[in-house]
C-alpha cells in the first residue's frame, strides 16, 4: 500500500543546554494513503508535536519527513504552504475561523488564492459541502453565530474545500458535548471512507476506537500500536474495550 506519510527517525526538542528535551525521540510513523489513524497517550507525550512535524506545520530537528513521496525539509517555505493549503487539511480543537468573514467566506478562503477567477465553482464546492454536513442554512452567519458543533462542521468544510489527501485533527471532538462529538466523528469517518486519509490526536477511546490503526506515545516514543479493522458501525463495544484494555496495558 502507497505511503502518504513517512517520519524517519523524527527528533523535536524544546529547550536548550540542560533543559533541552527530545519531545519527539526518533520516531519512525508511516501513513497509508486513505487510512485512518489515531494518536493516543499522556498530557505532554508528544502527539501534537507529531502531528505538526508530519504536516510540515513546524520543523523538525533530526530525521526526516516525507509527504506523498517529497521530503518536506527540502521545500521552500513557499512549497510547503502550497502543499499545506492544497494537499492537507486541519481540524483544530477549536477552529480557527476569522471573526470579520461569514461561515460561507471562511469555507472558500484557503481557495481563494487558486482559484479566484474560478469564484462560483469553489462557492458551488462550498454549499455542497455544506450541504452534506448540515449547516447549508449558515452560510451568512458570524462564527459567533453558531454551536460549538456547527463551527467544527464549518471548520471540516473549510479543510475540505480544496480536496486534500490527508486531514489532520488535533482532538477535534474535544471541546464538544458527547453527541456532538458522536456527529463530528460521523463526518470525519465518512470523508475517510471516502478516500481522504486522517490522523488525529485523541484522549477519547470512543474515537480512537473509530479508527483503523492507533499509535500510542509515551515520552516522546511511540510505544506500541494497535491494529483494527476498517470500522463497519457494527462492533464499537468491542473496540472499545481492545483500545481500553490496550490502555491498561501500556499504563496510560
Ligand atoms: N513550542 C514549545 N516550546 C516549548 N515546549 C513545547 C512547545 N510545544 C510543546 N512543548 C512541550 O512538548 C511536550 C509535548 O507537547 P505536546 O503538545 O506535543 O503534547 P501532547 O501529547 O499533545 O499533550 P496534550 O495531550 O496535553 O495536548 C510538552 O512537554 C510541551 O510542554
Amino acid at each position: 500500500m502507497k505511503k502518504i506519510i513517512i517520519g524517519e527517525n523524527t527528533v523535536k526538542s524544546f529547550g536548550v543546554g540542560n533543559e533541552k528535551h527530545n519531545v519527539l525521540d526518533n520516531v519512525s510513523v508511516y501513513i497509508n494513503e486513505g487510512e485512518f489513524v489515531s494518536v493516543m497517550g499522556p498530557s505532554g507525550s508528544g502527539k501534537s508535536t507529531l502531528l505538526y512535524a508530519m504536516s510540515g506545520m513546524d520543523g523538525i530537528d533530526g530525521g526526516k519527513v516525507s509527504f506523498d513521496g517529497r521530503d518536506l525539509s527540502a521545500l521552500s517555505e513557499k512549497e510547503l504552504a502550497d502543499i499545506r493549503r492544497t494537499k492537507m487539511g486541519f481540524v483544530f480543537q477549536q477552529p480557527t475561523l476569522l471573526k470579520n468573514l461569514n461561515i460561507l467566506d471562511n469555507i472558500i478562503l484557503p481557495s481563494m488564492r487558486d482559484n479566484r477567477k474560478n469564484i462560483a465553482k469553489v462557492t458551488e464546492k462550498a454549499r455542497a459541502l455544506m450541504k452534506k454536513f448540515g449547516i447549508a442554512e449558515l452560510e451568512n452567519r458570524n462564527i459567533t453565530q453558531v454551536s460549538g458543533g456547527q463551527l467544527q462542521r464549518a471548520g471540516i468544510c473549510r479543510s475540505l474545500i480544496n480536496n486534500p489527501k490527508i486531514i489532520f485533527g488535533d482532538e477535534p471532538t474535544g471541546a464538544l458535548n458527547s453527541k456532538t462529538a458522536q456527529e463530528i466523528m460521523d463526518i470525519i469517518s465518512e470523508i475517510n471512507t471516502e478516500g481522504t486519509a486522517v490522523i488525529l490526536v485523541t484522549h477519547d477511546a470512543k474515537v480512537a476506537a473509530r479508527t483503523d490503526r492507533i499509535m500510542f506515545m509515551f515520552d516522546g516514543k511511540i510505544v506500541s500500536q494497535l491494529q483494527l479493522n476498517k470500522f463497519s458501525g457494527a462492533d464499537l463495544d468491542e473496540r472499545i474495550k481492545k483500545v481500553t484494555e490496550k490502555m491498561q496495558e501500556i499504563g496510560i
